[in-house]
């Protein structure tokens, strides 16, 4: 056995209460969100672990859940390395939308396949597929590593970067990832084997 992956989707956003694609408008969390982010350190503390380094995207919402967790666990000077390769999946034209607008206008079935195609991109914006192309390398070279020295690594990131993440981690098909929810606060625990293949995964839920 190696070290372990912790995976945090950010705390709730403005722009998921408003119910508005967001992708990678850099919109802060929701008072509820900053909440989530808090509970979220407190499960990771309840579990005894403890972080040596953390990443996250270069999106505010990430980086505040991330001083949240990394607050809670008495670790505020640990500053989370932050880069563009964790944000969310570019929602291109689509950003700054309302969902059920958006809906309306395009029908339910074609936003269905925006939302959740593995390699159909939005408007102007990126697919599951793209976005994987870009995180996956990132956490081969940057963050695998760490891990692998038996470090406790914090990822704080986005619904669908997560996702490109766990496709890979859970080696799950393009069809049954875009059925994977990933909610938000919610750290999900990755236990790596020497050879990089996953030992345990355990989400820490309410
Ligand atoms: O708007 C977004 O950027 C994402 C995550 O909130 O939405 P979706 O669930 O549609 O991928």
């Amino acid at each position: 056995m190696s070290g372990t992956l912790i995976l945090v989707r950010h705390g709730q956003s403005e722009w998921n209460l408003k119910n508005l694609f967001t992708g990678w408008r850099d919109v802060g969390l929701s008072e509820r969100g900053h909440e989530e982010a808090r509970a979220a350190g407190q499960r990771i503390k309840a579990k005894g672990l403890k972080p040596d380094i953390a990443f996250t995207s270069a999106l505010k919402r990430a980086q505040v859940t991330s001083d949240h967790i990394l607050d809670v666990l008495g670790l505020a000077g640990l500053q989370a390395i932050r880069d563009q390769a964790l944000n969310e999946r570019d929602y291109g034209d689509l950003s700054g939308l309302n969902k059920d607008d958006a809906r309306k206008k395009w029908g339910e079935e074609q936003v269905h396949i925006w939302r959740r195609s593995y390699d159909v991109q939005p408007p102007g914006g990126e697919s599951l597929k793209d976005t994987g192309a870009r995180v996956w390398p990132y956490y081969i070279r940057e963050i695998q590593p760490h891990v692998l020295r038996g470090e406790t690594v914090l990822v704080s990131a986005h619904g669908n970067s997560l996702r490109a993440l766990l496709m890979v981690l859970d080696g799950l098909t393009g069809e049954e990832i875009v059925k994977v929810e990933i909610a938000t606060g919610v750290p999900i625990v990755y236990r790596l084997n020497a050879d990089s293949t996953v030992a345990s995964k355990e989400i820490l839920e309410g």
